[in-house]
This record gives structure tokens, C-alpha cells and sequence, in this order.
């Protein structure tokens, strides 16, 4: 009715001046304020959107009666939210405030640089005028404590990757998630009790430490160094320490990235209360100084800018440093990703890199303050291994037969094998708990018994086979390499650099 009375009354030029003189009239003696929360404000998601969605869904569960229902790819949750256009009242501190859910279509001509997805979707909240101070001050800071607890508590971790590369989804994300699942915890991690209660006090320390990180005037993330051999349970102890926290983790694929400013949006992109991993950072360093225009000296520029970071701590002036070769990522962006200015965007956030060689390292990523923590995952000690017995088969100490335990504590050092190793021994013979006990003995002595041989001998190649010899022949082989036929090519005799290894035809380095 008031629509077609403006249109006889008023002719189009003044339509809209009337319209927009009534809607002030309107909302001066209104009683009422209403907030617009959009899923996308400008170019950026709209983190209020999610966190009113979430805990709203707590709410709605009880009282809506009609609800729309999601279930995440492989989620193991059912959310509950607001249908479209649906209303629901909700209070705080006596103040009672209503929010809707308004779903419109995009228009198709809007104009952007990125696509859009096809729904306009926002919560809108009305609430007293009188109420508006106690709104802004404090509800919607409730709102969004009270959705990272929700989310913390009911959902699935997410496990975040970056394999599309730069390319972002229509919601302007360069992450994909999916939920996270790893049964990893601190009490199924075989390590040491002992750093394993100071790994889990220095994390509690952490989430715990808003006002000390505050009050010395740092930025709120720790690092952590997990370095050792394949197997000893470094990717375990980061799914450890993602569910002991309730953290999301952004495992950041570096090969993935080309430029630094690529590593930086990624890391803008990343929620505070998470871990942001990168495994294998030896690996990766190399990756990060390829040449990807082809030839030698791009590489060997952005090795130069490498070792060029290393000092300026927390350097905002070294983020350009490693983009002038073009598209390549160079340690100085790392290192900027860490702990440069960017790396303060967003807050309690924990770094973890792994290696399995943390020589081959460069000192500036290992300098003080980078990575707080290095913390070495070695083989199994006594320990550990008594850790695992009780996971995989359900021994407590004085369930194991007598003398069994001393017979394990005897070779366990000596056998160096690492945690997978173990598992696997107990896992293929968990029917029968007595019998893993025992294969597992034996597999630890033979380990232990070669790793003596490997020590005391020297191994040597002589026509196809690897042989064993003892100290009296590789003095024969020093004096007669020729005669004895004693020749090692580190290329084919498949053995491992550390083992002793002789040149063929080098007599004077044969000692080595
Ligand atoms: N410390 C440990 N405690 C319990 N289980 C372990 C431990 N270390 C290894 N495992 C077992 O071995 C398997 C491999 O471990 P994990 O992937 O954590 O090793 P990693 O150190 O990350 O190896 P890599 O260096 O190859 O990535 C896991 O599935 C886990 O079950
Ligand atoms: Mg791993």
C-alpha cells in the first residue's frame, strides 16, 4: 500500500529523498538499533559471521523449531543454525536481543575481482537502545568467546593445507580444511616422561600467558624445533599437541608457495589458536632457493639472501628482501613468516618445524628466539618403550615376566631403534602379548648386535657382497687393497654414508 501511494504521490526524483527522510524519522523514534554482521565484509570473511553462526547453533539446538542442519565433509558433528530469514531471541546480563539470519541472492552483475559465492548471507541483530552500550561493549565479545569455546569443545580440530597453491575459494580462502582427527595424545606419545611433562607445561604456559606475552611486549607465538630420525614421532607429538590445546593446524605445504608475499597472505589468512606447521624445513630451505627461471645464479642469489636475514631480528625491512628474484621463496621470508612483523597478525599462535637433520639447518632459523623450543626426538629409550608396551598391549610393569624387563633395559639403547620401529613389532603380534614381548626382545638384540658390529668393523665391498671385517684384515686391506680386491663405491654398495666408507683406489683415505 505505502509502495503504491509513493509512487502516485511522489514523482521518481523525489521518491527517494522521501524514502530516505522517512526511514530517519523512522529510526529516531524507534526504540530499536539493528546491526548487519555480512559473511563477506568488503574482500575479507568476516570472522563475527562465523562466531554468531556458531554460537547461535548452541542455542538454536533448544529452541528453533525449524533449523537448518550441516554436516561438514567427514565431520563427525551435526551443526544446528538459524533457517533462512529465521529469528531467535536470545539474552545477556538481562538485556534481551534478537538476531535474524537474512539469505538474499547476489545480484549477478556486481562487479569482482574475485567470484563470489551466489548467496548474501548475514545475521541482523536488534537490540534496545538502551541496551546498544552494554552490545557493543561486551555481548558481542561474549559472542565470540563463547564460539571458540564451542568450537574447541564439540567440533572436530580442522587440518588445514595449502596444496590449492595461491589460487583462493570463493569465500576468498587460500587454506582447505578438513576436519582433524589424529588419535595422537601425550599419553600415547613414547617419549621421555620427564620432557614430556615440561613439552606440556611450556604449551600450558603458553595458551595460559595473554598478560605476560602483554606485559613484556612480545608477540604472542612460541616456536618449536622437532628434530630426529624418521619414525621417533615428531608429526605425532604436533597432532599431540593440537589436541591437548584444542588448536587448529595449518600444515603449510612451502612448495606449494612462489613468492614471499604469497607466505605472508597465507599467514594473514591463518586463525589465532592454532599451529602452523612446516615439516621437513631442511628440505624445504633447498626448495626455497630453486631457481625457477632456470639458470645457476637466480639460485644462487636467493642463497645470498638467505644467509643476508639471518640478523635482523624481526626485520619488517627484510620482508622484501628475498622478492627480488622474481618468483621465488627464500629463507628471508620464512624467517620474516616467522617472526618478522607479519607474524604478529593474529595471536597465540605456535609454530613447530621439523627436520631430520637439524645440521643441515641454517643458524639463523636455529638463533634464539626464532624456535624457542628444540626439542630432539631420538630412538626408544627404556622409557619410551615401556610407554608403548602399555599402549599396544596393555603391560604394566608388573605384568611382564620376570626378568623380561631387565632384558629389554639391557639392549633398548644399544638397539637404536626408533618408536615406529617398535610398534611395528608389537602391532603385528598383539593377539598374543607374551609372543610380541618376546619378538620384540630378540629384534632388539639382533639391532643391538649389528650396531656393535657397525661400530668396532669396517664394512667392505669385495665383487658384489657386503662383508663384515674385523680390525686385522682392514689393516690387511689398508696395506694390500689391491691384492685383496677390497674396493668400495659409495654409489652402488648401498652402504650408508655414516658407515666407514673406503674409496676405491684411495689408499691414503682408506683409514677414514
Ligand atoms: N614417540 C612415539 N610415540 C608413539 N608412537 C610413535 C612415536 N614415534 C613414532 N610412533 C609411531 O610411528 C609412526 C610414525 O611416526 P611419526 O610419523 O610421528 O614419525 P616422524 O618422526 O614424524 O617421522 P618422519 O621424520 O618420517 O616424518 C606413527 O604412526 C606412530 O604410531
Ligand atoms: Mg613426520
Amino acid at each position: 500500500f505505502c509502495q503504491s501511494l509513493l509512487h502516485t504521490v511522489f514523482p521518481p526524483e523525489l521518491r527517494f529523498a522521501f524514502l530516505k527522510f522517512f526511514h530517519r524519522f523512522f529510526s529516531y523514534f524507534s526504540t530499536y538499533c539493528y546491526y548487519d554482521i555480512t559473511e563477506i565484509d568488503g574482500v575479507n570473511t568476516n570472522e563475527l559471521y562465523n562466531a554468531v553462526q556458531l554460537y547461535l547453533s548452541s542455542s538454536a539446538s533448544i529452541s528453533g523449531s525449524r533449523l537448518s542442519l550441516t554436516r561438514g565433509l567427514n565431520s563427525s558433528s551435526i551443526t544446528y543454525g538459524l533457517s533462512n530469514n529465521d529469528r531467535l531471541i536470545d539474552s545477556y546480563r538481562g538485556a534481551s536481543v534478537e538476531w535474524e539470519h537474512i539469505v538474499t541472492q547476489r545480484q549477478s552483475q556486481t562487479f569482482s575481482w574475485r567470484p563470489l559465492p551466489e548467496e548474501k548471507r548475514g545475521f541482523t541483530l536488534r537490540v534496545r537502545k538502551k541496551n546498544k552500550q552494554l552490545v557493543l561493549s561486551s555481548y558481542l565479545d561474549y559472542v565470540m568467546e563463547k564460539a571458540n569455546e564451542l568450537r574447541r569443545k564439540n567440533q572436530d580440530r580442522l587440518l588445514y593445507t595449502n596444496s590449492r597453491g595461491g589460487s583462493l575459494d570463493s569465500r576468498g580462502h587460500p587454506w582447505e580444511s578438513v576436519p582433524f582427527k589424529h588419535p595422537s595424545t601425550f599419553d600415547t606419545l613414547a617419549m621421555d616422561p620427564s620432557k614430556k611433562a615440561e613439552i606440556m607445561a611450556d604449551l600450558l604456559d603458553f595458551a595460559n600467558g595473554e598478560s605476560f606475552y602483554q606485559k613484556t611486549g612480545r608477540a604472542w607465538k612460541r616456536g618449536y624445533l622437532l628434530y630426529g630420525p624418521p619414525g621417533t614421532g615428531k608429526s605425532s607429538m604436533i597432532a599431540a599437541m593440537a589436541n591437548y590445546l584444542g588448536y587448529d593446524i595449518y600444515d603449510l605445504e612451502l612448495t606449494e608457495v612462489n613468492t614471499n608475499s604469497e607466505l605472508r597472505k597465507l599467514l594473514m589468512k591463518t586463525s589465532s589458536k592454532s599451529i602452523i606447521v612446516i615439516e621437513d624445513i631442511d628440505c624445504s630451505i633447498n626448495l626455497t632457493n630453486r631457481n625457477k627461471s632456470g639458470g645457476g645464479g637466480g639460485g644462487a642469489a636467493a642463497r645470498k639472501n638467505s644467509y643476508d636475514i639471518g640478523s635482523p631480528p624481526g626485520g619488517g625491512g627484510a620482508a622484501g628482501g628475498g622478492e627480488e628474484g622474481g618468483n621465488t621463496i627464500t629463507l628471508s621470508g620464512l624467517l620474516n613468516f616467522t617472526d618478522g612483523l607479519w607474524s604478529c597478525c593474529g595471536s597465540e599462535r605456535i609454530f613447530v618445524f621439523t627436520t631430520n637433520h637439524i645440521e643441515k639447518l641454517d643458524p639463523a632459523l636455529l638463533r634464539s628466539g626464532r624456535m624457542d623450543m628444540h626439542i630432539n626426538m631420538s630412538y626408544c629409550s627404556f622409557q619410551s618403550l615401556k610407554i608403548l608396551l602399555k599402549n599396544y598391549l596393555g603391560f604394566e610393569e608388573s605384568g611382564l615376566r620376570e626378568g623380561v624387563l631387565a632384558e629389554l633395559e639391557a639392549v633398548v639403547a644399544a638397539a637404536e631403534m626408533t618408536p615406529a620401529d617398535i610398534s611395528e613389532v608389537l602391532i603385528k603380534n598383539r593377539r598374543d602379548k607374551n609372543k610380541a614381548v618376546e619378538e620384540l626382545v630378540e629384534a632388539l638384540k639382533i639391532r643391538a648386535e649389528k650396531n656393535r658390529l657397525k661400530k668396532t668393523n669396517v664394512v667392505v665391498v669385495i665383487g658384489n657382497d657386503v662383508v663384515v671385517e674385523d680390525e686385522e684384515q682392514e689393516k690387511r686391506a689398508l696395506e694390500y687393497p689391491k691384492e685383496n680386491g677390497s674396493h668400495l663405491n659409495c654409489g652402488k654398495c648401498g652402504v650408508k654414508e655414516e658407515e666407514n666408507h673406503i674409496e676405491e683406489g684411495e689408499e691414503g683415505k682408506m683409514k677414514e
